[in-house]
């Protein structure tokens, strides 16, 4: 299966979070699965917070940033009823709230979830989810908008 990621158009494929044409970015990769969408990711140890084995919060809300915005693309896609071969609708975040609840670890795999709240038009809001194993260790709530086409000129 595809990622959505690797879906995005190519002059849409630069996101230092998940862009596959980023050579120096994390290259997140984001999966359909079922109702909700997966992403897993292992952060090095230079990702360090301030505490020893603490990811970098940075990095937390870069995690659920291009999980959502993958998500979201991919809901509207679904409520279309359109294939994502046929192109995705290109959504960026216009918020996205985080609730740090408990340290997540570097060096270990990290489980990142996407689900639908809801959708209006353009707006698509996706509730996030970063476990390690069995450890919820932040939340998110992210508005990602679909961006309109340019005025023909
Ligand atoms: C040309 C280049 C394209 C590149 C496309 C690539 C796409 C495929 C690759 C993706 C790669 C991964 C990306 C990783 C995720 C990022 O990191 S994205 C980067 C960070 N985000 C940004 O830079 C976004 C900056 N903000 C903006 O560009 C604009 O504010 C937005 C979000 C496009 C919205 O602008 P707009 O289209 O003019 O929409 P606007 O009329 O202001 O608002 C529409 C509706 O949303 C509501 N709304 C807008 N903002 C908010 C808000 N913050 N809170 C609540 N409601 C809001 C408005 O009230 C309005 O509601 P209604 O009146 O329709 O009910």
């Amino acid at each position: 299966m595809k990622a959505i990621q690797d879906l995005y158009a190519a002059e849409y494929a630069h996101c230092f979070g998940c862009g596959p044409r980023n050579a120096g970015g994390h290259h997140l990769k984001s999966y359909v699965d079922g109702d909700r969408t997966i992403a897993h990711f292992t952060a090095e140890a230079c990702y360090s917070g301030g505490v020893p084995n603490q990811l970098y919060g940075g990095m937390i809300a870069s995690l659920l940033d291009c999980h959502g915005t993958a998500s979201a693309a991919a809901f509207l896609n679904q409520q279309r009823g359109r294939t994502p071969e046929l192109g995705l609708p290109r959504c960026v975040t216009a918020s996205l709230r985080i609730d740090f609840k408990r340290p997540a670890p570097l060096e270990t795999q990290l489980t990142i979830t996407g689900a639908l709240q809801s959708i209006d038009r353009r707006k698509v809001w996706v509730a996030l989810h970063l476990h390690a194993g069995e450890q919820l260790c932040a939340t998110g709530e992210m508005l990602a908008i679909e961006l309109q086409e340019p005025a023909q000129s």
